[in-house]
């Protein structure tokens, strides 16, 4: 099956600057597709150019089959794009910034209202198209911004941080647009959000630096950056007693203790073992395997220092 999106060694450099470096990345028909990565990972530097919005320093991407370098047009036809500012016109309404949409893409008012119409029903913005954005919430602004990147039925659609600034109901209520919106089209979105990542994403990328750090299925990452050797242990009693012969161990690298729960920290994966040989007869009440989130995944790969 042809892949609704493909790069191929795509290097952006401003100045002597690498923000992206030979980037390549197949993405498949239908997915949702979140790339992650800290402040000036290059996410929306590899945004802009998939959009045709700049040209990269080497190499070529395409969208549905159209390269951005040579068909830029055909590119700009079959995308759907949400910039991270909601960058609608304030003195047309609501409906006139979707029928200027339209118009702009060559379609017939009977062609677009119809599907004005469904679009403003979709993000229950009907009873609202006649006013004006400045008029609407933070949220009803995302919303309108993502209708309008719809009217004309793109294949491929683009969200740069789709819902940044937005409160927890508009959240959820723009991922159950983009989840409906699967079975289409191609979503292709970058995000801060972890559980935006794990909650939307057939598949996530984290990237840092201008190239990718991990690729897979939120469950796949956190799979392979699982911390096996990270353990919880909750005792029913003696709990004083195991937190010194605990720190003692030699394969125990750290112990962390709330209440009478431990979250022990092995040096490697084959010592639980001779823990559990260590804590043979100590009444138990529960002992696990902690999961990383997908946040602690992120944190692993792209480290805690802060960024520009
Ligand atoms: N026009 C430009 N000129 C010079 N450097 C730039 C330019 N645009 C971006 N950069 C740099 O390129 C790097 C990647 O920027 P980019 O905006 O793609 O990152 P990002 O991952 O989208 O970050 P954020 O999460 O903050 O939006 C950053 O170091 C940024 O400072």
């Amino acid at each position: 099956m042809p892949h609704a999106i493909r790069l191929h060694e795509i290097t952006k450099s401003y100045g002597g600057f690498k923000a992206v470096d030979r980037f390549s990345l197949e993405v498949e028909r239908g997915t949702v597709f979140g790339l992650l990565g800290p402040n000036g990972a290059g996410k929306t530097t590899l945004i802009k150019i998939l959009t045709t919005l700049m040209r990269p320093t080497h190499g070529d991407a395409f969208v549905e089959e159209f390269s951005i370098l040579t068909a830029g047009k055909s590119v700009r036809r079959v995308i759907g794009v949400v910039p991270q500012e909601n960058n609608l016109d304030r003195y047309l309404t609501a409906r006139e910034n979707l029928a200027l949409h339209g118009r702009l893409h060559g379609l017939r008012p009977a062609a677009y209202n119809r599907r004005i119409d469904e679009l403003l029903e979709m993000t229950g913005l009907t009873s609202r198209q006649n006013d004006f954005p400045d008029t609407f919430s933070g949220g009803m602004q995302r919303r309108l911004v993502v209708a309008r990147a719809l009217v004309h039925e793109p294949r491929v659609l683009f969200l740069d941080e789709p819902t940044t600034g937005l409160d927890p109901q508009s959240r959820r209520a723009l991922w159950e647009y983009v989840r409906g919106l699967r079975r289409n089209m191609t979503v292709f979105l970058t995000t801060h959000y972890m559980d935006e990542a794990d909650a939307l994403c057939d598949r996530i990328m984290i990237m840092d630096h201008g190239v990718c750090l991990a690729d897979g299925t939120a469950a796949e990452l956190k799979d392979a950056f699982s911390r096996a050797h990270v353990y919880q242990v909750e005792f029913r009693r003696d709990s004083d007693r195991y937190e010194g012969m605990l720190a003692g161990l030699s394969f125990v690298r750290s112990v962390e203790r709330s209440g009478s729960t431990f979250q022990i920290t092995l040096s490697d994966e084959e010592s639980i073992k001779p823990l559990m040989d260590c804590l043979g007869g100590a009444d138990i009440r529960r002992i696990c395997l902690k999961e990383p989130s997908l946040e602690e995944v992120f944190i692993s790969l792209t480290g805690e220092k802060l960024r520009e």
